[in-house]
């Protein structure tokens, strides 16, 4: 035996209220929609297509002048949950109205116990989907339906005379504020303020010239300031810029309005959108990829989906189209901008440039104008990475910031330009360069290769310094690295700590020897064997007066404490990691000069030259 199923109002009326709508406010927008979708199915050949809102004596009602039900659609329509007139005979929302699921109408109860509904249909024949269009006979007779949130109906004869609708909601105790007079104007203004039909609340008028961005203007400076003033009435800003927006596919047109002020990138881009006119959501996401999050875009759309809350976008393949369009809309934006006005693209730039370091890295017109346009730190300052590459021959970069602080004067002093790499996407931007212009390659900067600018020193220099050279070298063995001496600027610089890259491999290797197991042991110890060994370098500065000093020394106890001395020093300098051997050897030596000067031979180190 075949049954049908029972629903349980309450229940479904809880269902959408806890988990559909955000808030209880969208039963105005419900009823807005129903409204507007009843005039947009009785057709410009009807009435004027207005909607009047009214408050006032513990009541809302809504009227409008649409196409009306009989009294068997009454049936069929509104006291059928899920049923809607607005999809086609396969199911498919139909293309010109709001409404699609056919739950619309129950919102009603999240304020109100009781929707009452009188209407008279504008169709002769009756029947929604019979187009046989006003005129020509009597409009059958006027039905109120009156429905329950305990799940009852009646419906009755009514007196109407015009074709159309009223619905009426008697607010349910503690609902009454939802409907108070101010309450629903706000709502009303929000939701409807740009539908292409007349709506009042009160008898004030809501809707006035449609969409801002279509209006006409004398000129496009006017244009502009009408924009502007558009933008700071919803947004509370001054765009940098104005960007019409248009995605036919989607029946999309808009603005995109620039941000005046830096935001982080992660911040989720919440665009207003509009469908059919209608406000679907003040903070609606993913309508922009995600890297176009410098701009606030109000959007109206006629082909979109929204989702059942009418809250968002529905995510189909249609936004997916949209979005790409819109991304490339802003990107050809930028690189007008680029080759029209500069000065513009630059002040962009400094707001924005984590954005466009981001859309950079996937796409190669964006990345031209990071290189063009964007400044990066270089060892010869701020710059842009084409001018850098005009001046330096062969510039390298570095991945970290610290190692750009540690290297940038040494290197920028021994004519080896620096890029510091170290910031977001920086070293992604460098390397993806080459892929674009072969001739754009930046090489990554081994720090052991700056020794190989530096000056060396005559051969008697050299010969005459082979003592001290042997003590210097005993003082720092047992911290693992190797003393040279070298001329190189800056002189301020008494000693550099340098490690090449497999150096510092080998050091974190060593570490990681000390911290696992047996079997881990063996088998990091098998693959050090395959690493090079060459040795971080201690490199005092022959340039420098106090290395020099240090130098002159002939004793191998004060030479020991004043080598660990320049040792621990370069380390700080250079903001490298102190193991505790490093500690220690720095402490040695200053409590060691200390000694030395409180109980030393007269100050004068014995066999000291000077
Ligand atoms: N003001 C109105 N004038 C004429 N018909 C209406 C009116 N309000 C509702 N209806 C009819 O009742 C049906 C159900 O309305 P309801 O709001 O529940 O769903 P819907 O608008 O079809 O879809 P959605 O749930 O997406 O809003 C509508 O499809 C429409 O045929």
């Amino acid at each position: 035996m075949e049954q049908a199923f029972q629903v349980d109002l309450r229940g479904v009326v809880d269902l959408l209220s806890r988990h559909l709508y955000s808030s209880p406010r969208v039963y105005l927008r419900e009823l807005l929609q129903n409204a507007v979708d009843a005039i947009t199915a009785r057709g410009p050949a009807g009435a004027p297509g207005t909607v009047r809102i009214e408050t006032g004596g513990g009541v809302l009602r809504v009227h409008d002048d649409g196409v009306g039900l009989t009294e068997e659609e009454v049936h069929r329509l509104l006291a059928t949950i899920g049923r809607s007139s607005k999809r086609d005979e396969l199911g498919f929302a139909r293309h010109d109205f709001l409404g699609q699921f056919g739950i619309g109408l129950l919102s009603g109860f999240l304020v109100a116990d009781e929707i009452e509904v009188v209407t008279r249909s504008a169709r002769p024949g009756g029947g929604a989907g019979g187009d046989t269009g006003d005129g020509g006979g009597e409009p059958p007779a006027a039905v109120r339906w009156r429905g329950f949130a305990d799940g009852r109906y009646t419906v009755e004869p009514a007196e109407r005379d015009a074709p159309g609708t009223t619905v009426t909601l008697r607010p349910r105790p503690g609902s009454a504020e939802l409907l108070a007079p101010e309450i629903v104007q706000g709502l009303a203004r929000s939701y409807g303020s740009l539908l292409p039909i007349g709506l009042t609340v009160d008898g004030v008028p809501v809707t006035g010239d449609g969409p801002p961005w279509r209006a006409a203007h004398p000129d496009p400076a006017r244009r502009r300031r009408a924009l502007d003033a558009y933008c700071r009435e919803l947004y509370g800003f001054e765009p940098f810029d104005v960007i019409d927006l248009e995605v036919p596919e989607a029946g999309l047109t808009g603005v995109a309005f620039v941000l005046p002020q830096p935001v982080a990138p992660t911040a989720r881009g919440a665009h207003r959108v509009y469908l059919k006119r209608m406000l679907l959501a003040e903070n609606v996401e993913g309508l922009l990829p995600e890297w176009a999050f410098f701009v606030r875009c109000v959007v109206d759309a006629g082909e979109l989906r929204p989702t059942a809350s009418r809250e968002a976008l529905y995510e189909d393949e249609l936004l997916e189209t949209t979005r790409d369009a819109l991304g490339e809309r802003l990107r050809q934006w930028l690189v007008r901008l680029a080759e029209t006005d500069p000065g513009r693209l630059r002040g962009f730039l400094r707001l924005h440039q984590l954005g466009v370091k981001a859309m950079a890295l996937h796409d190669d017109d964006m990345l031209r104008i990071v290189d063009r346009w964007l400044e990066f730190e270089t060892s010869a300052g701020p710059m842009t990475l084409a001018e850098f590459r005009r001046r330096h021959a062969d510039p390298r970069y570095v991945t970290s910031v610290e190692e750009f602080r540690r290297l940038s004067a040494v290197s920028g002093a021994q004519g080896v330009g620096l890029v510091n790499g170290g910031y977001v996407h920086d070293t992604e931007i460098i390397e993806r360069l080459a892929g674009i212009d072969p001739g754009a390659r930046l090489r990554r900067l081994d720090p052991s290769e700056l020794t190989t600018h530096f000056g060396v020193l005559d051969p008697a220099a050299e010969l005459a310094l082979r003592p001290f050279l042997a003590a210097a070298q005993r003082a720092v063995e047992r911290l693992g690295c190797e003393v040279v001496i070298r001329d190189f600027d800056p002189a301020s610089l008494p000693a550099l700590y340098l490690t090449s890259r497999s150096a510092r491999h080998q050091a974190e290797m060593a570490e990681a020897r000390e911290m696992a197991d047996d079997l881990w042991s063996d088998v990091l110890g098998a693959l050090n064997g395959a690493v090079d060994a060459d040795r971080p370098q201690l490199v005092l500065n022959h340039r420098n007066p106090l290395a020099r000093r240090v130098t002159s020394l002939t004793g191998e106890g004060l030479i020991e404490l004043a080598v660990q001395g320049l040792y621990g020093q370069a380390l700080l300098f250079g903001q490298h990691p102190l193991r505790p051997a490093d500690t220690a050897a720095l402490n040695r030596s200053f409590l060691g000069l200390l000694e030395w000067a409180m109980h030393g031979s007269d100050g004068h180190e014995p066999g000291d030259t000077k």
